[in-house]
């Protein structure tokens, strides 16, 4: 009995925090959230990238020169990686308008799917000349490739759609960067948040391949991002997640407990940075791509015309992404 007891209050220490960052009243204290670029060095560290890195299809995918990139890693968290805001406003951008209007399209599997059959949730919003405000508030996820099972969370080959390119060519920047070149991304799942939305605590264990990394990239307004350990009696670090930050997790990190306790409003809107220049074809390298390249430099550059893009914006200043890429299969593995 005393045994179970501790259990529980050892048990607690995950939720407790949960609790505590998810209060409206009293408001949290954000004294101990981790701000990466102003924490001292005893709990996080700053990696500086090796000055001959850079991939020559970083900006055709909205990414800056990886020599630029900050990245740091926690002295709690061996294997939690943080890059800060590795994207131009061109890319924030691009990744917000496809995770809008591309992404929750058939035969992608929606939340909605359940209640309403949506053949393109995007064009649906805007079908009256009012935006429909109620639909738009309704999609909480969107899944990619071998969609996440909620029940059985088991992934199979009959559940499954083709994995966008673009987002398959920027995880493999980031793993052929942090060394798994045999990274493949297979399934994703593209979160939506509200201002009061949560996501609660849990760990990404579904996969058949728990040695890849998952990468984790939020656009929009910012988060409290709670990640513990493999239990829940591991009291969790409370990371600050803006536009653009990017979180890996890998090794020892990869099956860590972690949760959104709270949505943010962002202080800085970097998809409105002011000039926006054009990506050149010229910077298409002879690099071998997963996909066209060619797509890229026009799908990037729709996004130049502030008038065009004022529905995302409207979308993204009350709203977070984020989309969460995983690969599936073991290296050699050709289905489940
Ligand atoms: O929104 C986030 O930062 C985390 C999302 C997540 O953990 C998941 O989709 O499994
Ligand atoms: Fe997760």
């Amino acid at each position: 009995m005393q045994e179970k007891q501790n259990l529980l209050s050892v048990e607690d220490k995950f939720m407790k925090s949960f609790k505590y960052y998810k209060s409206n009243k009293p408001k949290p204290s954000l004294e101990d959230v981790i701000d990466v670029e102003k924490c001292a060095t005893d709990k996080v560290n700053k990696i500086t990238p090796d000055t001959c890195t850079d991939d020559p299809r970083a900006e055709l995918l909205g990414l800056k020169s990886i020599r630029t990139w900050k990245i740091y890693t926690f002295v709690r968290h061996p294997g939690l990686l943080f890059i800060r805001n590795p994207f131009t406003t061109l890319g924030q951008r691009y990744w917000v308008r496809k995770c809008l209007e591309e992404y929750p399209r058939k035969p992608n599997k929606l939340n909605i799917d359940i209640e309403m059959n949506v053949e393109d949730w995007w064009v649906e919003c805007f079908k009256n000349s009012e935006c429909d405000r109620q639909l738009q508030k309704k999609l909480r996820w969107t899944t990619l490739g071998y969609h996440h099972n909620w029940d059985t969370k088991v992934y199979t080959e009959q559940n499954k759609s083709l994995f966008p390119l673009d987002l398959a060519e920027l995880s493999d920047i980031l793993a052929k960067y942090l060394g798994y070149s045999n990274f493949k991304a297979e399934a994703a799942i593209v979160n939506y948040y509200h201002m009061n939305s949560t996501l609660s605590a849990h760990t990404d264990h579904s996969e058949v391949n728990l040695e890849a990394p998952l990468f984790s990239f939020s656009f929009g307004q910012s988060a409290i991002f709670l990640i513990g350990g493999q239990d829940k009696s591991v009291e969790p670090s409370a990371i600050l997640i803006k536009s653009g930050d990017i979180v890996v997790m890998s090794k020892e990190a990869r099956l860590c407990y972690h949760a959104v306790p709270k949505i943010l409003p962002s202080a800085e809107s970097p998809w409105e940075e002011v000039e926006i220049s054009n990506v050149s074809s010229n910077s298409i390298s002879s690099f071998k791509y997963i996909s066209q390249p060619e797509e890229f430099v026009g799908t990037m550059n729709e996004n130049i015309d502030n008038e065009k893009w004022n529905r995302f914006r409207n979308y993204i200043q009350e709203s977070r992404i984020n989309m969460n890429v995983r690969q599936v299969l073991n290296e050699n593995q050709n289905s489940i």
